[in-house]
């Protein structure tokens, strides 16, 4: 049950409107008309459909501008010996993405999509370009410690929110989040246990490749977080506060609002569905705005994708972050687009439809 404080408006959502139900029909219908056998293209009929209703016209346009935002964090945990890199990768990744050496900057171009890096909650500092909506620098180690404070929780939606508006102003039409940040699949996986009530043997994975002596260290670590946030998983600024981050907060602010604005998001791996499950929490039926791009090896992303009632477009064993399993079916989406718009009905091309009965 979301518990959201009337007196932090920042964090209280305006009630969800669906994707629209006409726009929906009309997709329906025209699929039914186009020079195929009936449903033969599958899900990429869906697909479409969806893309339809959310932009409530049928064709639907193709994407015009799709943008990835990038929501770089640290996080306290990293200094557990929980992931196989050191958290200085976080800022040294950074760099990266904005000199374009990033898978997700090659995913990016070859869906025709551009990139925004954030720093969030980077443990050092970074180029003032990116750090306007910086809370702080790296979030509180949770096996000891809350995550942040309750201005910083606020804050941190609220900088998901407002970049969310930004972008969508700016004529952004398809957003993804992408996460960069050492030591946040120990975050997601506890913010997943507490919000599917899970063990925590069913959440540890092996995130940016662990080995068995860290993943049993990361296992005591779940353990301890989760003690701390089992408490109060039913209050979702609660739970970002005491076992989350700044950067997870940010991303659920971001989501929510681009159902909000009547937005579609791809959903991309593990922090981006964790950030989502609260996200779901804070704007009830925001998940009628988002798709899940792919299914990350992470097992905890398997359960996000249950509870939100999603279907992965792919399952490619990816466990990147970044928003490059994203950006992997974002031309799926675009060629959903193009068949609705561009292929020829029975009547334009001459052939025999379906025999009726
Ligand atoms: O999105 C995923 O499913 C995913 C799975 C494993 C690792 N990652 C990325 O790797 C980093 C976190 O891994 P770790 O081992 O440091 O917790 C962070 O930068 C994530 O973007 C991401
Ligand atoms: C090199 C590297 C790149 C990443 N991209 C997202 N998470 C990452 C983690 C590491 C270690």
């Amino acid at each position: 049950m979301s518990t959201v404080d009337a007196d932090r408006p920042e964090t209280t959502f305006p009630k969800i409107v669906p994707p629209d139900e006409q726009a929906h029909r009309q997709a329906v219908a025209r699929h039914a008309q186009l020079t195929k056998p009936a449903g033969s293209l599958g899900r990429l009929e869906e697909l479409g459909v969806w893309i339809s209703a959310c932009q409530g016209t049928c064709p639907p346009r193709p994407f015009a501008r799709p943008r990835v935002v990038l929501f770089a964090g640290d996080h306290g945990v990293a200094a557990e010996g929980v992931s196989a890199y050191p958290s200085e990768v976080t800022e040294q990744m950074v760099t990266n993405f904005l000199t374009g050496g990033a898978a997700v900057n090659v995913a990016a171009t070859n869906a025709d999509a551009t990139v925004r890096v954030v720093d969030i909650a980077v443990a050092t500092d970074t180029p003032s370009l990116i750090a306007a909506h910086k809370v702080r620098r790296s979030s509180g180690a949770i096996n000891r410690e809350d995550a942040l404070s309750e201005a910083e929780t606020t804050a941190a939606i609220a900088a998901g929110r407002a970049i969310a508006d930004e972008e969508i102003d700016g004529g952004a039409d398809l957003l993804i989040a992408g996460d960069m940040g050492i030591g946040n699949t120990t975050v997601s996986a506890v913010l997943i246990a507490a919000l599917t009530d899970t063990e925590p043997v069913a959440v540890v994975g092996r995130g940016t490749g662990i080995d068995d002596a860290g993943w049993m260290r990361k296992a005591a670590v779940i353990r301890d977080a989760l003690r701390r946030a089992r408490p109060v998983a039913g209050d979702p600024l609660a739970l970002l506060r005491v076992a989350g981050g700044a950067d997870i907060a940010a991303v659920s602010g971001f989501l929510a609002q681009a159902a909000a604005r009547r937005t579609p998001v791809l959903l991309d791996g593990l922090a981006v569905g964790a950030a989502a499950l609260i996200a779901e929490e804070l704007a009830p039926n925001a998940r009628k705005w988002w798709l899940a791009g792919h299914r990350s090896a992470e097992p905890a992303h398997a359960l996000v994708l249950d509870q939100l009632d999603l279907t992965p477009l792919l399952d490619l064993g990816m466990r990147l972050g970044e928003g490059a399993g994203a950006l992997a079916a974002l031309p799926l989406l675009t060629l959903s687009c193009r068949v609705l718009a561009e292929m020829a009905t029975f009547e334009e091309a001459g052939v025999t439809g379906p025999t009726s009965d």
